[in-house]
């Protein structure tokens, strides 16, 4: 693991995740790395941090999710906070549930609490059955069910995995609340710099983001077309504000291939002579193991044939 075990026991990594026990980062930690012993942080940000400064060895947490789209806080975290490096994905259904103190009945329900990316994943519940209820935002979902089960907590119920409901002693009032089932979040596991990147498997993923130099017509078409002249595609693009003013923005891009990959590693190249800057945020194993389609004139060997051509050309062969 990429900066060393700092605080670990032994062998086994140490990963901070979106905690308390009991959310769905939990989850996807578990399934991403079996070993490693469990750090609940507050918050993103405050599992990141653990990651930085070495207090965890990694951390995991949520990206984007099939139904809201992207977890801003942590693509704002990759984007200006220390350097880090995804090492990992997982798909994770993820299923919700009305979590309350025993007793409770539904009719009762005035203040629900649970974390952002569950309210707008649940809206059309919220507004059939619990029209009238207040929903208040909360650093996660296993915080929420927490919360809720303190004796006189102002929350009349949490939203989350059932998991985190019978850990807190919970009942669950209603399940499968969510607007869609077949609901999946996207989660990474970050690491500090510094270690080898996870090895090519043919089934990569490239995350990045770029900041344009200037404001200009055709400036995201300039970026675009550093991917699309290598038939590198993008599973991803994403715009988010830079907070210098209105109408400033900077793009995160998902790239199929691995950065050891010639036209991946080309487009990489390419945007960093365009742009203000550019940060590396990985390449590493997609978790649905999809292999990207080449284009006639785009695969390693294609590459490799055009450098020896034009090796030849400038060496006077002709
Ligand atoms: O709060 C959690 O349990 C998380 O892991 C974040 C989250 C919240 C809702 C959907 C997916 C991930």
């Amino acid at each position: 693991m990429a900066g060393g075990p700092a605080g670990s026991l032994g062998d086994m990594p140490k990963i901070a995740y979106l905690g308390p026990e009991g959310t769905f980062c939990e989850a996807a930690l578990r399934s991403l790395a079996p070993e490693a012993e469990r750090m609940p942080s507050a918050n993103v940000s405050a599992a990141l941090a653990a990651a930085r400064a070495g207090e965890a060895d990694g951390a995991v947490v949520p990206l984007e999710n099939s139904v809201e789209g992207a977890i801003t806080v942590t693509l704002d975290e990759l984007a200006w906070g220390g350097a880090l490096l995804i090492s990992a994905e997982l798909l994770l259904p993820v299923e919700f549930s009305l979590l309350a103190r025993p007793g409770t009945e539904i009719p009762h329900i005035k203040r629900v609490y649970t974390h952002p990316a569950a309210i707008t994943q649940c809206r059309g519940y919220l507004a059939r059955e619990l029209p009238d209820a207040v929903v208040i935002a909360a650093p996660s979902t296993a915080g929420a069910a927490q919360e809720v089960s303190i004796p006189g907590s102002p929350y009349d119920a949490a939203i989350g995995p059932a998991i985190a409901g019978e850990h807190y002693g919970l009942v669950e009032l209603a399940a499968r609340i969510g607007d869609r089932d077949d609901t999946v979040t996207r989660f990474v596991l970050v690491n500090r710099p510094g270690g080898p990147l996870p090895a090519p498997t043919g089934a990569d993923r490239t995350s990045l983001v770029a900041f344009l130099r200037d404001d200009h017509p055709g400036a995201l078409l300039e970026m675009l077309s550093e991917f699309a002249v290598r038939g590198v595609n993008l599973t991803r693009i994403e715009s988010r504000p830079t907070g210098d003013g209105i109408g400033r923005y900077f793009f995160h891009f998902d790239a199929e291939g691995h950065v050891a990959e010639a036209r991946v590693g080309e487009a990489l190249s390419g945007l960093h002579r365009l742009c203000a800057d550019v940060r590396f945020l990985g390449s590493y194993p997609r978790a649905d193991r999809v292999s990207p389609q080449l284009r006639t004139g785009t695969a390693e060997p294609d590459f490799a044939e055009a450098a020896d051509w034009l090796a030849r050309v400038r060496s006077g062969e002709g």
